[in-house]
């Protein structure tokens, strides 16, 4: 038998862009009436590197939570060379600053300032293992001869594997997997390293990228993979693991800036990002683990409270519109101009 509706303790999400100004007062309510926080990543430009920033960033996000809602945004520091010990104890010290961000540089949108050799943040990940400060990974190698479609794989054998090694107790996030390899290291890995999964990299492979013409609105990093590694996330997923939560990399760009002749990446998916998996794990016959991926494994792998109070989606098919948004902030959403079975009861 099929459900038809669904309760489940209120899900956070562990990893997502909210960008500022206009572009966070369209998007952040359709994270708050889903999520009650979220993991925001640092990739504004400038990039948020102490905790100043960040505090400045947090009261920007809370003054736009809309009225009536409820959502705590968890806030990251962008990893640079420069990062200092004493950067990492104020963040550790501030409460609000969950955990670090380590960019390679070029290898995604806003990363310029990333880390181009990992050898000179040395003292600030030792700082980071002291103070039991999570690091957030962007998993991919920005070496412009390994294949887009390898840089996952290769990131974990060369950058991440030995990192690991010689940090036996910093937590660390491998984001937004795409691969089997992914997959397989982190449930090998101790329990000390985890994973996010994002819904289009549970949803599509490649193909989507390339159906019928070009589509800019799949094109994300890293870059949807092949039908195999679509499958290993999908097992991770639903697999019931504590290493692999919600992230939903929902990452807001207006159409402008992705119907171009060089589009940038990511994808917005945050008006129905719970709904998304919930088509995931229904297809997997798995329904019942999603409470467990999505409101569960975050917080106990970030030390967090898990959240007391419950959602409700009901198995009832809505319209996306083609475009939300209007003038500077408009952009075009994961699904545009089709519908999802799962909808969030109000
Ligand atoms: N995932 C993406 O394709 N884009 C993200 C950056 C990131 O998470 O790598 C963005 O900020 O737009
Ligand atoms: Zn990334
Ligand atoms: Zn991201």
């Amino acid at each position: 038998m099929t459900a038809t509706r669904l309760t489940i303790t209120r899900p956070d999400d562990w990893h997502l862009h909210l960008r500022d100004g206009d572009m966070l007062a369209r998007v952040l309510p359709d994270t708050a009436r889903r999520f009650a926080r979220a993991i925001v990543m640092p990739n504004l430009v400038p990039p948020v590197v102490n905790a100043a920033l960040a505090g400045a960033y947090r009261d920007r996000i809370l003054a736009a939570v809309p009225a009536g809602l409820a959502f705590e945004p968890l806030m990251t520091l962008y990893l640079t060379e420069r990062t200092t010990p004493a950067d990492i104890a104020e963040a550790k010290a501030s409460g609000f600053v969950h955990a670090v961000k380590w960019y390679p540089a070029g290898a995604t949108t806003n990363s310029d300032s990333g880390v181009k050799h990992i050898d000179n943040c040395h003292a600030a990940l030792s700082a980071m293992e002291q103070h039991d400060l999570p690091l957030l990974v962007h998993g991919e190698v920005t070496d412009a001869h390994v294949d887009v479609f390898d840089r996952e794989a290769v990131f974990i054998e060369t950058l991440l594997k030995p990192l690991v090694q010689r940090y036996p107790k910093l937590r660390i996030v491998l984001e937004h997997i795409t691969t089997r390899q992914a997959a397989e290291f982190v449930a090998a890995a101790p329990a000390n390293v985890a994973a996010t999964i994002t819904p289009h990299h549970l949803l599509m492979n490649r193909n989507a990228i390339f159906q019928g013409g070009i589509r800019p609105h799949h094109y994300c990093l890293p870059v949807l993979k092949r039908e195999e590694h679509r499958l290993a996330l999908v097992a991770a997923a639903t697999g019931g693991s504590p290493k692999f939560f919600l992230g939903t990399d929902s990452a807001p760009h207006t159409r402008g800036a992705k119907e171009s002749a060089c589009g940038c990446a990511g994808m917005y998916s945050a008006h129905g990002a719970i709904e998304l998996y919930a088509e995931v794990f229904e297809q997997q016959d798995a329904l019942d683990k999603l409470e467990a991926f999505a409101s569960f494994h975050g917080p106990d792998f970030y030390r967090l409270p898990r959240n007391t109070d419950t959602i409700t989606l009901v198995r009832e098919p809505w319209d996306i519109p083609a475009e939300l948004g209007e003038g500077s902030s408009a952009l075009v959403p994961l699904r545009a101009g089709t519908s999802l079975a799962w909808r969030l009861e109000a």
